[in-house]
């Protein structure tokens, strides 16, 4: 029963308690509390200065408080000499000094907000300081009653009783003592570390034990147990449990705070690095090192008459014929619209209501027919137009120069990475590409048709965009021909096999050999990608700007990378499988570090452009084909064979296919270009791709003469007679596979008939003539 009782009262003072505690919590009560406090305490000083002067002449006055014709001296009348009189007088003497600043204090940390902890631990020190002070005085001056107060006076002469004078003196001495210890944690350390002494010579069995430290810091530990009572200005570093550091810094009685968690901040260092890296040097340029390298001029590209000629009769003429061919169908057209391109006129067709759109697309070949022209493209319908779309080449083609294309504006502010200048589009407008988005091209045509200038054009855009630090080429070109010019710019954009003379390669070994230095590449790069925690080049470059990035880690700026395979199929017949596996690689995981494959070839059949190739490469550009199969080898649909050629191609990146008119760049155009460039300061060498050795290369002269190849007699013939020692020489003489004419090579080798693999060179043939030849082959039987 009483103990329900109990907690009901305790359950009902709990909201007065809130009530009070919200009260004092108030910002308001507070502003007034603190400044009453303050303004109190400097009345109470001045009524006290006032006071000591004019005691005497007013304490006669006080009994007369409410009388009104009596008057005081003090300065704050009455009620400042009645409570001054209260605190001296019949208090603590002089030593009352302490509460009116104790109060003022108070105030300012009310006012402020202040812990009102720390007011407490004023007040209680302030209070023992004030009776200790006036039991002092009191015992100084035991015959002025006013300094140490009544209560001073009277103690003091109590105490006298009980201790007699030096008994008393001994003991406010030690209080003193314990006082000063205890609120202001003096220690005989202490007091010397503040008046130093003359250091004394230290002999060595003078140093500090870890006794002498333990007692040091004694007092702390004390001063921890009591801490409610005595807790001071050092609180942080009283509260702290000494470290090991802290207890051999307290030998002089002082605390030194080490600052361990410091060590943290490394961890930013290499940014801070970086960012005053680039503070101080600016962003890492990777240009630099061809800083006054110039950008080909445009004035190096022809100017051609490129001015479309609408003729009017051609139009009206076309009109009508495509009108009059559909109606023969029975299908009526609404409206017609055209568009007149550089080679074709596309006319737009919006059919009467109801007619079905596969109609009009069976009706391809009887539009041709009455049109009387070849390249006649039925697209039905427009993607995202609803109409259908009958592209009818011009009488007139007009060519499309690489200058209209580069001089755009399009072409000039793009922002892509790798931009590619194609050419134009049906309605004349110029198209440009992102080839690190694509991420690789697949080029086919028909011999004639304009791949060679197509890729000659996706190379000078580049040329005209990219500065050699940011691409480099790699360029294949087994027809030997078609991309020698581009030897001028070796050692500004090609890249090569170490130890190998000519950039661009010509030899199927060195195809195979490059490919797979490429996949070595690309592995590396992919390390490093992972190292610096970036998903692809673009941010991995970005991050080596900003010098993110150390160098001395193997970090470096990578330029991108563009394969160029002139003639695709001349490998895939001679390398298969080898040149295959390590495309496919490539092509499948180099889009991330800027590895870009182009491929062309004039035979787009299915053995040469395999699944595993065409899956990766969803972006296609083709030209004229011979035959629908071949169109859907390139497409995947028909249209290619439709095309009239001269550079007239279907570009897709796998959604909707494009024609366009290719620019046209023709041979001196890049002789001029690349000289330029050429004529400029360069790098030492070209870039250098990672070295690969072929399998083959030291297996070779283990080969055993029993498992040599039927063919090995008449293939060492061929050699001899010819004193050239090459595989590419067997393939044609002996009508043989690369891998086949290969490993003759390699026996040829192990049998001292051709010298060592040198290269892009022949092997020497160490077998002067047939005779010499018999000798040694007959010479092993034996
Ligand atoms: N974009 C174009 N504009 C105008 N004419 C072009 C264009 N492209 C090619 N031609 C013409 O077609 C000819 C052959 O072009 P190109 O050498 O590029 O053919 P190709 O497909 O590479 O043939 P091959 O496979 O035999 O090397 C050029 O010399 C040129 O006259």
């Amino acid at each position: 029963m009483a103990k329900k009782k109990k907690t009901i009262t305790k359950t009902e003072r709990k909201p007065r308690f809130q009530k009070i505690k919200s009260f004092f919590g108030n910002r308001q009560t507070q502003t007034i509390l603190g400044s009453f406090a303050v303004l109190f305490a400097v009345f109470l000083i001045i009524s006290f200065f006032s006071y000591f002067f004019n005691w005497q002449e007013d304490q006669s006055q006080l009994a007369n408080f409410s009388d009104k014709n009596t008057s005081v001296k003090n300065l704050l009348g009455k009620i400042g000499a009645t409570i001054s009189h209260f605190f001296i007088y019949d208090g603590f003497g002089i030593s009352s000094i302490y509460i009116p600043f104790l109060l003022f204090f108070s105030g300012i940390a009310i006012f402020l907000k202040g812990s009102l902890k720390s007011v407490r631990k004023y007040w209680g020190w302030g209070i023992l300081a004030m009776i200790w002070l006036s039991v002092a005085i009191g015992f100084v001056s035991s015959n002025n009653q006013l300094l140490p107060g009544i209560i001073g006076y009277e103690l003091n002469s109590y105490l006298q009783q009980f201790l007699g004078k030096t008994g008393l003196l001994l003991v406010l001495l030690f209080l003193l003592i314990s006082y000063l210890v205890i609120r202001f944690k003096l220690t005989p350390e202490k007091i010397k570390s503040i008046f130093p002494v003359k250091k004394a010579v230290k002999t060595s069995n003078e140093t500090t034990t870890s006794e002498e430290v333990k007692k040091s810091i004694e007092p702390i530990k004390s001063t921890e147990t009591k801490e409610i009572f005595t807790a001071d200005f050092d609180i942080p570093i009283e509260n702290k449990k000494p470290s090991s550091k802290n207890l051999e810094s307290t030998e002089r009685g002082e605390i030194v705070k080490i600052d361990v968690e410091k060590i943290v901040e490394e961890s930013h260092v290499e940014e801070n690095m970086s960012s005053k890296l680039v503070k101080d040097f600016g962003e890492f340029d990777p240009t630099l090192e061809l800083g006054n390298y110039t950008f080909p001029t445009l004035n190096l590209l022809k100017d051609y008459d490129e001015s479309i000629s609408i003729d009017q009769e051609e139009l009206e003429s076309h009109k009508n014929r495509i009108v009059e061919t559909l109606n023969n169908y029975n299908i009526g057209i609404a409206r017609i619209k055209a568009t007149v391109g550089p080679t074709v006129t596309l006319y737009e067709i919006v059919p009467d209501a109801g007619i079905r759109i596969s109609k009009i697309k069976n009706l391809e070949d009887d539009i041709a027919l009455s049109l009387s022209a070849m390249g006649i493209r039925i697209i039905a319908p427009i993607p995202g137009k609803g109409t259908i779309g009958i592209e009818v080449p011009n009488k007139k083609a007009t060519m499309v120069s690489m200058k209209s294309v580069i001089s755009s504006a399009k072409f000039q502010n793009s922002e892509m990475e790798l931009p590619v200048a194609m050419g134009k589009t049906i309605s004349n407008e110029t198209f440009v590409f992102d080839l690190a988005k694509m991420p690789h091209l697949l080029m086919a045509g028909a011999t004639g048709q304009g791949k060679s200038v197509g890729l000659n054009a996706v190379l000078t855009s580049l040329l005209y965009k990219k500065h050699p630090a940011e691409v480099k080429f790699v360029l294949v070109d087994p027809k030997k021909v078609e991309l020698t010019l581009f030897n001028h710019i070796e050692r500004h954009y090609l890249a090569k096999l170490p130890d190998t003379e000519d950039a661009i390669i010509t030899d199927t070994t060195k195809v195979i050999n490059t490919l797979n230095s490429l996949c070595i590449e690309m592995d590396a790069r992919y390390d490093l990608l992972k190292t610096a925690m970036v998903r692809n080049i673009k941010e991995y470059n970005t991050k080596f700007k900003a010098r993110k990035l150390n160098p001395e880690n193997g970090h470096k700026f990578l330029p991108y990378i563009v394969l160029v395979i002139d003639e695709f199929a001349d490998l895939i017949m001679t390398a298969g499988k080898e040149v295959e596996t390590p495309i496919a690689r490539l092509a499948q995981l180099a889009r991330a570090i800027g590895i870009h494959l182009i491929v062309a070839t004039q035979r787009p059949s299915v053995n040469v452009i395999t699944g595993i190739i065409k899956a990766n490469f969803p972006a296609r550009a083709a030209f004229r084909v011979t035959s629908k199969i071949d169109s859907r080898t390139i497409l995947d649909g028909a249209g290619a064979d439709q095309l009239i050629g001269k550079g007239d191609m279907l570009f897709t990146n796998g959604n909707d296919v494009i024609r366009l008119q290719c620019a046209f760049v023709d041979t001196p155009e890049v002789e001029k270009i690349t000289d330029y460039i050429g004529s400029q300061r360069a790098y030492p060498s070209a870039y250098l791709l990672p070295e690969y050795t072929g399998e083959e290369v030291g297996t070779s002269l283990d080969i055993d003469i029993s498992e040599r190849d039927v063919l090995f007699r008449d293939a060492a013939l061929v050699i001899v007679h010819a004193q050239q020692g090459s595989a590419s020489l067997l393939q044609r003489k002996l009508k043989l596979g690369y891998n086949r004419a290969g490993r003759l090579i390699d026996q040829l080798e192990a049998a001292g008939i051709v010298g060592q693999f040198e290269g892009s060179k022949a092997r020497q043939v160490l077998v002067p003539d047939e005779l010499a030849l018999n000798q040694l082959l007959d010479g092993e039987k034996e």
